[in-house]
């Protein structure tokens, strides 16, 4: 890094906390061993409980060599890295502690010759952003002379008006430009790839609407359970937790209008339009046919018996929380109008993987087959998560001295070519903070668009709270959710990890 307007000092509020642990840690060490910290850095470790520098140190080597893809024994720079971090004990609501802060801070950038950069990252629960943006004003925290960030985790508020309460806490202190809302999704490789997978092909970009788009569905499966999680999930629910963000994200980067220009503003003002054009689901009749929610129950996966959701320790044992949430939805929009986009989301479901299916609408069964065929759409997948690539199903004519038509495939295995080192969506994002890059970071007005499409299905739930289906752990949840395709003859793809039968494979990257 050439200039002074990268070395900062990170303020990792939350410090001994999961996302801490898991995700932030190893994602500055992988950017320190590529050089995108450069050396002029210092990262700061703040929570309440007592720790030592050394002790803090230790948890964070601990967590390196777990969660990272760069280990410390492989790169050199290990202590020269671990020797940048310190760790304050410090409770959100105590100014004096901020004070404190101030002067450790102004050691450091003495210290480290750091130009007064303070990138502030809240890995906490939201009810306490609030009180840590007033103490680092009232602390002096924000007097330096170099730019300050406050990067903030989801969920964002609890609804609507939950939501712009906090933002009005946060926008009191720090501006617009100042504050980085993350969406870890947003951070992800295929996530970014979605825009240039549309816009850089000619056989997608021209047939990317509702002439040639029969529908798009959004899978974001996941295996694990809510284990110890529940005091956070009993109140958020798949609702909350994913689809108000993670999936509306998705939908919105696979519908917006391409952007004027490649400005984080223009793209931004392209996703609040699509959100603005989602069909709001009010009466609990429209919402009773276009939304499931289901809650896993005991099952089984891989021979192994799972627990039901209200068997989970963490959880209340009368929980209506929803673990599973699958929808039809509209945007009702020129591009769009009248193309469903199926989105489903779940915990405790058979397979991990996060997949976009774009199924389009079938050509004419003319004439050129002399028997009349029933041909499968064509598809393009966008393989998320774990796995990164893209995978094409089309129709050949099967060898032999008819004209049927067989299904094949062609897969870009994205995963298999960059290996596990294809960088973690908190790296690219911490890196794009650092830079002031708002890009992939959310909006205001987008959150704002976004609780107004959830808060009417919670409160219908509310009222209604019988319609929560069980379905097995280790299932594909309510068989509802399938209803709601085939209802207009479609069903789900299988995502990967579930095999297609009757197709061939083209390619074998496999
Ligand atoms: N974990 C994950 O994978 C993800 C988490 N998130 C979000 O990130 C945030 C943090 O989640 P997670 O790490 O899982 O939560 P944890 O409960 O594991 O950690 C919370 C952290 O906050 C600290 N803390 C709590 N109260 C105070 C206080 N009054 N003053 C100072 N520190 C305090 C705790 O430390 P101590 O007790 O020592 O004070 C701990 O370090 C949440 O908003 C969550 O929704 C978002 C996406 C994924
Ligand atoms: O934000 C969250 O995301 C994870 C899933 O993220 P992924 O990158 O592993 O797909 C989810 O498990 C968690 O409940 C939620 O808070």
């Amino acid at each position: 890094m050439a200039d002074n307007k990268h070395e900062a000092i990170y303020f990792i509020f939350g410090a001994t906390g999961d996302l801490a642990r898991r995700k932030l840690f190893p994602a500055l060490y992988s950017l320190y061993v590529e050089g995108k910290l450069g050396e002029r850095f210092a990262i700061v470790g703040l929570a309440r409980r007592p720790r030592t520098d050394e002790q803090f140190r230790d948890d964070v080597k601990a967590s390196i060599e777990e969660f990272c893809r760069y280990k410390p024994k492989e790169a050199e720079g290990w202590d020269a890295f671990v020797g940048h971090f310190t760790y304050q004990s410090l409770d959100t609501g105590n100014v004096e502690a901020f004070r404190q802060l101030k002067t450790h801070t102004e050691r450091l950038e003495a210290a480290y010759d750091i130009p007064g950069n303070r990138l502030f990252y809240l890995a906490l629960a939201p009810e306490l952003f609030g009180s840590v943006s007033r103490n680092l004003r009232e602390g002096g925290m924000l007097e330096s002379t170099g730019w300050h960030r406050l990067v903030i985790e989801k969920p964002f508020g609890y609804d609507y008006p939950s939501a712009e309460r906090l933002n009005e806490e946060i926008r009191q202190v720090f501006r617009e430009d100042e504050v980085f809302r993350i969406d870890h999704y947003l951070g992800k490789e295929m996530v970014q790839n979605i825009e240039v997978i549309r816009l850089s092909n000619a056989f997608f970009e021209p047939l990317w609407n509702n002439n040639h788009i029969a529908n798009v569905q959004i899978t974001l499966a996941e295996t694990v359970g809510v284990e110890e999680r529940g005091a956070y999930y009993n109140k958020s629910g798949a609702l909350r937790d994913m689809v108000q963000n993670h999936m509306l994200q998705m939908l919105t980067m696979i519908a917006m209008e391409p952007p004027s220009r490649l400005d984080p503003e223009d793209i931004r003002d392209e996703k609040v339009k699509v959100l603005r054009s989602v069909r709001v689901m009010e009466t609990a009749g429209e919402i009773a046919e276009n939304i499931v929610r289901g809650q896993y129950a005991e099952g089984s996966a891989k021979g192994k018996a799972l627990k039901g959701y209200r068997q989970e320790d963490s959880v209340d044992p009368a929980s209506g929380t929803e673990t599973f949430f699958a929808a039809r939805l509209f945007v009702d929009n020129f591009r769009w109008a009248g193309v469903p986009f199926y989105v489903r989301t779940g915990k405790r479901l058979p397979v991990k993987s996060t997949e976009i299916v774009i199924e389009f609408k079938n050509v004419p069964n003319n004439v050129l087959f002399a028997k009349k065929q029933d041909l499968q759409p064509n598809l393009l997948v966008i393989r998320v998560n774990p796995m990164e690539g893209i995978y094409i199903k089309f129709n050949a004519k099967k060898p032999g001295n008819d004209m049927t038509v067989q299904p094949v495939a062609m897969e870009f295995c994205q995963s298999c070519q960059v290996g596990l080192n294809t960088p973690e969506a908190y790296e690219r994002l911490i890196f794009d903070a650092v830079r002031g890059d708002h890009t992939y970071f959310t909006r205001w007005d987008e959150l704002a668009v976004a609780w107004k499409l959830i808060d009417p299905i919670a409160a219908a739930w509310r009222q209604e709270p019988e319609g929560l289906q069980f379905y097995p752990a280790g299932s594909w949840g309510p068989e509802k959710a399938d209803r709601l395709l085939a209802r207009e003859g479609y069903f789900w793809w299988p995502v990967n990890g579930q095999e297609e039968d009757n197709v061939i494979w083209v390619t074998a990257s496999k």
